[in-house]
């Protein structure tokens, strides 16, 4: 029998829960779930919402005859967008924070990284955030297109070690229950090949846009870099229940390694470097004895010419001793470098954070 066991972890939550009607937010099946988060929370652990619902949450503000058009949506996901974040609000004494991202938010290197500070800073400060597409600007060409997949780059950003998916079934079948009677519910998924993509139908309510094909992929991205991807009834009360006592009501996917090893391995053998960073023997103990980050007091000298968010080698003696994500690019870095953090604002003219490098990018060699 698997246990559940995480800390933080992305809860995606379909659009079939929040309007289960197709129009208007409802409380209906959000107040376990609700439940869920504020123990969760209560008990130390980390949560980011990604929530679908603007959409069917603005359907019925705007009058249409024929079907929507991409506008249409558009205007209904505008109106509704505001809905859906109030309608988590009354739930929660704590603040809920909007985070409306699209593709190329996650594509932008320098995007990217903003994006992982500001939700690194969100949990800091206690508040949830709740990511969704920014669906008023993603037209067809820069959409993620489904909120599936957007829990797994949301996962994968904030460095999440579980992606809880909640929609109005069980889990993954071993075909669309709706359609076969026979079906029945897979519990564990260890490797995720073709056969499990076979399993998936199209899309399963009007409401929502991805069915169950869009839930594998986001396992399967997810479980490839460490983050365990479980699929569960949102409609039902006894899904939080038991996740609250350890137990797993839906669909396991299996992350094939810890999500520290396979980041080791992802920023040691896959990330190529665009550049060094040298440093004195201070920043070296920091780093090696500490397991701190590096900052800019510490770094000597620079070498490249990288950008923002690009893997760089941490040196000292002309020794390589770590590998990391450099948060400034190489031209700032030479204006701050050997400065106290304090003073990166009054050189830069801005300051995205008190670290070049922090320790969760940061391998040892
Ligand atoms: N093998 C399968 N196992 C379970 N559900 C499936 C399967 N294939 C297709 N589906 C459909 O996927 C639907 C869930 O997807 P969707 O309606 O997009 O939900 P959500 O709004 O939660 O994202 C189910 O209601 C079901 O009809
Ligand atoms: N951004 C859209 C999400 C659409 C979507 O993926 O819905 P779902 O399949 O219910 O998760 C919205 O808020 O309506």
């Amino acid at each position: 029998m698997n246990r559940l066991n995480w800390q933080r972890a992305v809860i995606k939550v379909g659009s079939a829960l929040i309007a289960p009607n197709g129009d208007e937010c409802s409380a209906r099946f959000l107040l376990a779930l609700a439940r869920f988060i504020t123990i969760s929370r209560e008990s130390g652990k980390e949560i980011i919402l990604v929530s679908s619902g603007s959409v069917a949450a603005g359907r019925s503000k705007v009058k249409i005859r024929h079907n929507a058009s991409i506008a249409e949506k558009q205007a209904m996901a505008a109106i509704g967008q505001t809905q859906m974040m109030a309608n988590w609000q009354r739930f929660f004494d704590f603040p809920c924070a909007q985070v409306l991202l699209t593709a190329d938010d996650l594509r932008d290197r320098t995007r990217y990284v903003n994006i992982k500070n500001t939700l690194r800073e969100l949990l800091n400060h206690n508040a949830l955030p709740i990511v969704n597409e920014n669906d008023t600007v993603a037209v067809n060409e820069l959409k993620v297109g489904d909120n599936d997949n957007l829990g797994a780059y949301t996962a994968l950003v904030a460095q999440a070690d579980t992606l809880i998916i909640c929609s109005d079934i069980d889990g993954l079948y071993t075909a669309d229950p709706r359609k076969d009677p026979d079906a029945t519910l897979i519990s564990e998924v260890h490797n995720i090949d073709e056969s499990i993509y076979k399993l998936a139908g199209g899309a399963g309510t009007s409401v929502g846009t991805g069915g169950m094909r869009t839930k594998i992929e986001a396992a399967d991205k997810c479980t490839s870099s460490g983050i365990q991807t479980i699929i569960v009834n949102g409609r039902k009360g006894a899904s939080f229940d038991a996740m609250l006592n350890g137990s797993i009501p839906g669909t396991l996917f299996h992350a094939s390694n810890s999500p520290k090893k396979a980041r080791r391995l992802w920023l040691t053998h896959t990330l190529k470097t665009c550049g060094r960073i040298h440093v004195d023997e201070g920043a070296k103990a920091a780093l090696v004895d500490r397991g701190a980050s590096l900052l800019p007091s510490g770094i000597t000298s620079i070498e490249g010419n990288f950008n923002q968010g690009e893997a760089v080698e941490i040196c000292f003696e002309k020794q390589v001793i770590a590998k990391g994500l450099a948060l400034y690019n190489a031209r700032d870095l030479m204006l701050i470098k050997g400065k106290n953090s304090q003073h990166i604002a009054d050189v830069l003219g801005y300051e995205t954070t008190d670290v070049v490098v922090h320790r969760d990018d940061l391998v040892l060699l």
